[in-house]
């Protein structure tokens, strides 16, 4: 099955070429890129400089970058080949794009890299597995990986899909609605209760809301605790985080529940503050993403009728949902790594020059932030048939086209900090656009393109407005 009708020539372009349509595109367009190397190759070796763009003075183009995300990113690598570099709000940024500049640095076998994420997020999740380095993080990953396990899997499940069942017959039906904000509510309560075990009112949400005040820092350009400020608030829910998590331990303990607080609490070997610390980070990675996930999936179903009827039929089908029965749900597992694939929830992976190095021929001076563009791979026509299209049929067996390279297809990054709970993620994306699909139907008209914008983890900048109809 492919997509449909004029859909075809047009649709997605928003995601693979920099817009044109609007005042500010054709303002941005104009932007003097002003080429540059960005720093010389020690004198005597056989290195190339990183060439790239210094755009505006210090807005470089960092409103390109929040506005056309792996778009603009894809461009860049046109232009400059893949290793390049741009200045985005006063920081110069290495890209890293297409799938042997990426595998060298995140194979990263000179160890010359470290996690970049602290230099961007900021300090919110220290003590989190992606802010850390060999050897601790192998050794804690090692530990947090008994969270993962097939059982307590099926014990998270089990509260998602309590919640999820919940939630969706209290949205609105027959009306238009901001399907982003009810998707990040149900993922907001999934995360409370799935995840450390309390109710979503109350101190659940306290703690969503102060997790998001943290995602949200990342984009603060004052980065300095002034009373009032992104940062400020930051290091509040930051440090209230702490404590809660901190003192919900010995209940988490005692109660040898089946939230992954709890079964983490009960893994040998952490400290309370490590496990608090691990928990911490955990509430960010899944929250955000899966939310992101979920929107790609239920925009792109809605855009194409076919594959929503045939989802919707394999739905139907499957029973108990239970994590093997959500694996049966094959169809719509083509659906979300496709949608995936076209919007990456992380579709770039911070890291850190921790010493001189190079990436194919091009220096890299210690210290140089690098930006790993696996999103730009996805999207890459010498990787992927007409990469635009939405055509989940490219993961069947007999096409693949995601094993043409191992980077081709990395949503989930790939290394030592390849994401942990993918397997979990894409259970709790498949439990819920599976719960929608055996309610409801939904559709966008042919001529609306959801407007995603990139400023901290993708969504349609216009909430994604939707109208429910009951099966
Ligand atoms: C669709 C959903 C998700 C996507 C697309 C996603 C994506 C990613 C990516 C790209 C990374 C690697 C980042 C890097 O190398 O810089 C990562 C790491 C991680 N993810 Fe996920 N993630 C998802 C869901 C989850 C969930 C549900 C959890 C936990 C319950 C989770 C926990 C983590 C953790 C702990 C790491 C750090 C692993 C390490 O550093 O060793 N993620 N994720």
């Amino acid at each position: 099955m492919t997509a449909h009708g004029d859909q075809t020539r047009t649709e997605n372009r928003g995601l693979v070429e920099m817009g044109s349509g609007h005042w500010l595109d054709a303002l941005l367009g104009r932007t003097p890129r002003r080429p540059a190397a960005l720093a010389a190759p020690p004198a005597g070796s056989a290195l190339e400089p990183v060439p790239g763009d210094r755009g505006l003075p210090f807005i470089g183009m960092g409103v390109h970058t929040v506005r056309y995300g792996p778009a603009f990113l894809l461009a860049l690598m046109r232009r400059h080949g893949p290793v390049s570099w741009w200045r985005a709000f006063g920081r110069k940024v290495v890209a890293v794009s297409g799938p042997e500049a990426v595998q060298v640095v995140l194979a990263n076998r000179d160890k010359a890299f470290a996690s970049g994420w602290p230099a961007v997020i900021g300090p919110w999740f220290d003590g989190g597995l992606l802010a850390m380095n060999a050897p601790g993080h192998l050794a804690d990953r090692r530990l947090v990986q008994a969270a993962y396990g097939e059982e307590a899997l099926d014990g998270y499940l089990r509260t998602m899909a309590e919640d999820v069942e919940e939630r969706l017959d209290r949205w609105p039906v027959g009306r238009r609605f901001r399907l982003v904000d009810a998707a990040r509510e149900l993922s907001g309560q999934i995360t409370t209760r799935a995840f450390l075990g309390v109710p979503h009112e109350g101190v659940g949400r306290k703690v969503v809301d102060a997790a998001e005040e943290c995602i949200r820092a990342e984009t603060a350009l004052a980065r300095v605790r002034v009373p009032g400020t992104l940062w400020h608030r930051a290091h509040r829910a930051r440090t209230w985080l702490v404590r809660y998590l901190h003192q919900a331990l010995p209940d988490a303990r005692a109660r040898a529940g089946e939230d992954f607080l709890s079964v983490l609490s009960r893994v040998d070997g952490f400290t309370d503050r490590q496990v608090a610390l691990h928990a911490l980070f955990t509430v960010i990675a899944s929250h955000d993403t899966t939310t992101a996930a979920t929107l790609a999936s239920v925009y792109f179903l809605g855009k194409h009728p076919a594959w929503q009827e045939r989802a919707r039929a394999e739905s139907a089908g499957v029973a108990p949902r239970d994590a093997a029965g959500v694996d049966r749900l094959t169809t719509l597992d083509l659906v979300v790594r496709e949608s995936i694939r076209l919007v990456s929830p992380s579709p770039v992976l911070m890291r850190v020059a921790v010493k001189d190095t190079d990436v194919l021929g091009h220096h890299i001076p210690a210290g140089q932030l690098v930006s790993v563009c696996t999103g730009v791979n996805q999207l890459m026509p010498e990787l992927w048939s007409r990469p635009d299209r939405f055509d989940p049929g490219r993961f069947d067996e007999d096409r693949a086209e995601d094993r043409g390279h191992r980077l081709a297809w990395a949503p989930f990054g790939w290394g030592a900090h390849k994401c942990i709970g993918m397997r979990l993620g894409m259970l709790k994306v498949k439990a819920t656009v599976d719960a929608l699909l055996r309610r409801y139907e939904w559709s966008y008209p042919e001529s609306y393109e959801a407007p995603w914008r990139f400023t901290s983890l993708p969504a349609p900048a216009d909430g994604l407005p939707t109208v429910l109809r009951r099966i």
